[in-house]
């Protein structure tokens, strides 16, 4: 089964992630991974993060490369041994954020939709979506302003794209209120999943 965790910069995403890792219930053997990876893609995918000019087209196939490397080296694999993966941020990302990104290009009429198109033929969906419902200015706060998606207004695009994704998907995605305290966030998420793991 592959789980993945998605929401705005600073909604928890990684605080959930640590905690399920070290919950009894979940199966010693689930893997749990991120994107970007650690790999030498995902390196690519942080140079770009950092580099405010990057262009916004070539960022997208980056962090599109860095999924189909995370695809083949690490989530296939484990779903093929019956195993659990729990991912922070997955292909849903990318649709929402590179979707806002891409916003603005004269070449996409519905970028969204594109980033979704590329991945469409080869990626694999996720079973089940937890996402981390946070206001834009929380999540900027919260966040600390690291990176140059990590602004309020930016931020707002992203939401109303995964606000798109989950209409479009609605039993996929699990709805959790990211303004909640990490306890509460943290059983709502551990409602959300199946009892046996
Ligand atoms: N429910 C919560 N309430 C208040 N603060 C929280 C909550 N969950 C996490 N935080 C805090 O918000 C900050 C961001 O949390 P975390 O790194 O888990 O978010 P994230 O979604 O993984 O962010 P990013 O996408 O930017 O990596 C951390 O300082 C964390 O302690
Ligand atoms: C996977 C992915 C990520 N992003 C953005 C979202 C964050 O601002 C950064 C790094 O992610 P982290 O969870 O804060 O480590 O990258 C993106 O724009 N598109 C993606 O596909």
């Amino acid at each position: 089964m592959l789980v993945t965790l998605e929401g705005l910069d600073g909604s928890g995403k990684t605080t959930v992630w640590e905690r399920l890792r070290a919950d009894d219930g979940v199966p010693d053997d689930a893997v749990f991974t991120r994107e970007p990876t650690e790999s030498w893609y995902g390196d690519a995918v942080q140079r770009s993060i950092d580099d405010p000019d990057a262009d916004s087209l070539a960022e997208l196939f980056l962090y599109t490369a860095d999924h189909a490397a995370h695809l083949a080296d690490t989530v296939r694999p484990a779903l093929q041994d019956d195993r659990l993966v729990v991912s922070d941020r997955y292909s849903d990302s990318r649709y929402a954020y590179q979707g806002a990104t891409l916003a603005d290009s004269p070449h996409l009429t519905d970028p969204l939709e594109y980033v979704r198109e590329v991945h469409e033929p080869w990626t694999r969906p996720p079973d089940l979506t937890v996402y981390l419902d946070l206001d834009p200015e929380t999540a900027a706060r919260r966040s600390g302003a690291t990176n140059k998606f990590e602004t309020a207004d930016y931020l707002a695009t992203v939401r109303a794209n995964y606000e798109r994704l989950v209409e479009d998907d609605p039993g996929r995605f699990v709805r959790v209120d990211a303004t909640q305290s990490p306890e509460a966030v943290y059983t709502a998420v551990r409602d959300a999943l199946p009892e046996r793991l």
